[in-house]
């Protein structure tokens, strides 16, 4: 495993051109405030015509599951708006684009999306859906801090703003990269692999209630005995952070120099403030090479590449020193998993924690293996060194309240002519006529 190591924090370097890296909202239209709230510039379009007699509402097309929290806030949304909501089937690709084609759901105005489990039945927000919006659509607010299903340039062509909502999934996404870089520190795969599947296995393969139990007693004993050796303590370790949006630093306050004690390091295009960089003791690197040089656990917390490249491949991994922890709470497509499993092998990743996949809902093969699932927490006689979960960093309750309020907030912002609350693509926006 890697040790704490005293490399020196760089002084500041110039920002790199290239490489956007963070799930906060794009530049110039917006900014981050030292406490993650998103400060957004002005930009604001007229309300929408009202119809005949002044008297018709704005449609409002509402995809996915009703809302389930929220009824102050809905029932006010549903006071402003005709919502209308297509059925499940309807959403279905080859019927969506039937229907937007016959305008079924006449001119409406804004899309709105307010949970994440559903709604995404269309697929791809791609030019196939895009051109085929009525020329009134002016908001497209959505739950999720990702939104790489979703063509944002070319809704903001358009003149749509689209509208995340990375604010409400912050902080589950931070509490669960703890957990996951805990567990590369820990290793609990191999403890809790140890402490539990032996016993399945022997389960499994005997078929009286009294299956022999002493591969189970000597896994726990091994794990018991060895773990200790392999685990360590992340006060002091250096938490490199590829990307500073809001979760990043979330997980910098959560893990940092008040808390667990571990030394923050970042890389991002957009250096922060001093101020920020102060409170949460973040040491800027102005190139992904020297972060990953520098660090002992390096974390994903940045939006998908808009091009869909891998960031971490056998190139920027090679930076690493060995024995590096390696947590993904991001996107899979942002790695190439291929040359992590190589680079596990190789023992220059020590631990990996991986909640989001490339090929989802697949999970590598190798990585499973990895993770030591048939050697009761080891793989090779090796601890089980790699933490796999089912895309569930954002996952709570308070999220899901969360993605409802601002997705309905952002519409009603915007409608009423007021500035968006989260919007993602100010920058590429082309006002309406
Ligand atoms: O909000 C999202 O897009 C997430 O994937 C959170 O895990």
């Amino acid at each position: 495993m890697a040790e704490p190591t005293n490399t020196p924090m760089p002084p500041s370097t110039p920002v790199p051109a290239s490489t956007p890296r963070s799930e906060s909202p794009a530049p110039p239209a917006t900014s981050l405030t030292p406490n993650g709230t998103t400060a957004v510039m002005p930009m604001r379009f007229p309300p929408p015509p009202e119809g005949e007699g002044g008297a018709k509402r704005p449609i409002v097309l509402h995809i996915g599951d009703p809302t389930k929290y929220n009824p102050e806030t809905h029932a006010e949304f549903s006071e402003m708006f005709e919502v209308i909501r297509p059925s499940a089937a309807e959403r279905e690709r080859s019927e969506f684009i039937k229907a937007l084609k016959e305008r079924r759901w006449g001119d409406f105005t804004a899309i709105f999306r307010p949970f994440w489990g559903t709604g995404g039945e269309m697929g791809r927000w791609d030019a196939e859906l895009v051109d085929l919006l009525p020329d009134t659509v002016r908001v497209f607010a959505s739950a999720g801090a990702g939104f790489d299903w979703a063509d944002t340039k070319l809704l903001g062509e358009r003149g749509i703003i689209y509208c995340n909502s990375g604010l409400a999934a912050a902080e589950a996404v931070a509490d669960f990269a703890v957990a996951m870089i805990i567990s590369t520190f820990r290793h609990l795969p191999w403890c809790m692999g140890a402490a539990t599947l032996p016993h399945l296995l022997s389960r499994q393969s005997s078929s009286s209630s009294s299956a022999d139990d002493a591969p189970a007693r000597k896994a726990f004993q091994l794990c018991h005995a060895q773990a200790t050796a392999a685990s360590h303590n992340p006060r002091g370790h250096v938490l490199g952070l590829i990307g500073f949006g809001n979760i990043g630093q979330q997980i910098a306050a959560k893990l940092g120099h008040a808390a667990f004690g571990m030394r923050i390091a970042y890389y991002d295009v957009i250096r922060k403030s001093p101020s920020m960089e102060m409170t949460l003791g973040a040491t800027f690197y102005g190139t992904l090479e020297e972060l990953m040089k520098a660090s002992d656990c390096v974390v994903l917390c940045t939006p998908a590449s808009s091009d869909g490249k891998p960031l971490i491949t056998a190139d920027s991994l090679g930076h690493m020193r060995k024995g590096t922890r390696f947590v993904n709470i991001a996107r899979g497509s942002l790695v190439n998993e291929d040359d992590l499993v190589a680079a596990l092998e190789e023992g220059r990743v020590g631990a990996a924690a991986l909640d989001v996949h490339a090929d989802e809902p697949r999970v590598n093969p190798k990585l499973i293996e990895m993770a030591g699932l048939d050697g009761g927490g080891c793989y090779n006689g090796l601890p089980g060194r790699v933490m796999l979960t089912c895309h569930n960093a954002g996952g709570t309750v308070e999220t899901h309240i969360g993605f409802e309020e601002l997705s309905m907030r952002n519409i009603m912002a915007v409608l009423q002519g007021k500035e968006a609350i989260t919007p993602v693509n100010m920058h590429l926006l082309k006002a309406k006529e």
